[in-house]
């Protein structure tokens, strides 16, 4: 599905990311690495907001790397930033709302939604500024599968979330990518990111410091490579 090939990437003259990869054979990746490593620069090259200065992003078997963002989400890609953002001047419902209307199935993916976040249905009139970090991320990534994704780009979406909730937010990330959807996940909570993963990157500046199948045997050694 999507496969990164020794890409370096920054910000100006500044190199961030220094040959790193992805196989395309993983469905579910999850990112690790210490603040400042690269992780949400490497999603941003794959998602277009930066583009590489070497290497290739491949999706779906396409050459991406020179793509445009728009153009990287109508082949399927969608990116939830890190943050839970939204419009906090609308309401949830009108969130929701902005990224269906046009949509040929914009209604019936509205009510999917709805459904499938009882918190988003229980606070549909509520201004999305008043909602919970949980609530939030929750409509961040229900505003992501409304354009329905292949590949779900998610940065730490527990980040900044009450402990109660995270298992809320795991077992919606879980759910998804059991239903199919491939997922390239940043995380900090590195039990959830290996036990969700079938494949994982560590990041030291900016470098694939180690990599591996997913599943919490990985742990020793991706805590070891996070020591570096
Ligand atoms: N817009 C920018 N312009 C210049 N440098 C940037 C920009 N965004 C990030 N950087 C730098 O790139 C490096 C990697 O940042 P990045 O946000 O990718 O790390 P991260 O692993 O996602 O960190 P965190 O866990 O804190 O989100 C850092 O040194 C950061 O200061």
């Amino acid at each position: 599905m999507l496969e990164i090939v020794d890409i370096d990437a920054g910000y100006g003259g500044t190199k961030v990311l220094h040959g790193v990869s992805i196989p395309g054979s993983a469905n579910i990746v999850a990112v690790l690495g210490h603040n400042g490593a690269g992780k949400t620069t490497l999603l941003r090259a794959t998602i277009g907001l930066i583009r590489p200065t070497r290497g290739t992003v491949r999706f779906d078997g396409e050459d991406v790397t020179h793509l445009a963002p728009n153009r990287r989400v109508q082949r399927g890609m969608a990116y939830v930033a890190q943050g839970q953002q939204s419009f906090e001047q609308l309401t949830t419902l009108e969130n929701l709302q902005l990224v269906a209307d046009g949509r040929r199935n914009g209604r019936a993916k509205i009510a999917e939604m709805l459904e499938r976040f009882p918190a988003l249905a229980e606070f549909a009139t509520r201004k999305a500024g008043l909602l919970s970090g949980g609530q939030r991320q929750q409509l961040a990534i229900a505003r992501a599968l409304i354009t329905e994704p292949k590949l779900l780009i998610l940065d730490e979406p527990t980040e900044g979330i009450q402990p109660t909730i995270v298992a809320e937010i795991e077992q919606t990330i879980i759910g998804l990518a059991e239903g199919g959807l491939s997922v390239l996940l940043v995380e900090q909570h590195i039990g959830f990111a290996l036990e969700a993963a079938e494949h994982y990157v560590v990041l030291a500046s900016g470098r694939v410091a180690q990599e591996g199948t997913g599943g919490t045997a990985a742990m020793g050694s991706v805590r070891a490579a996070m020591a570096i």
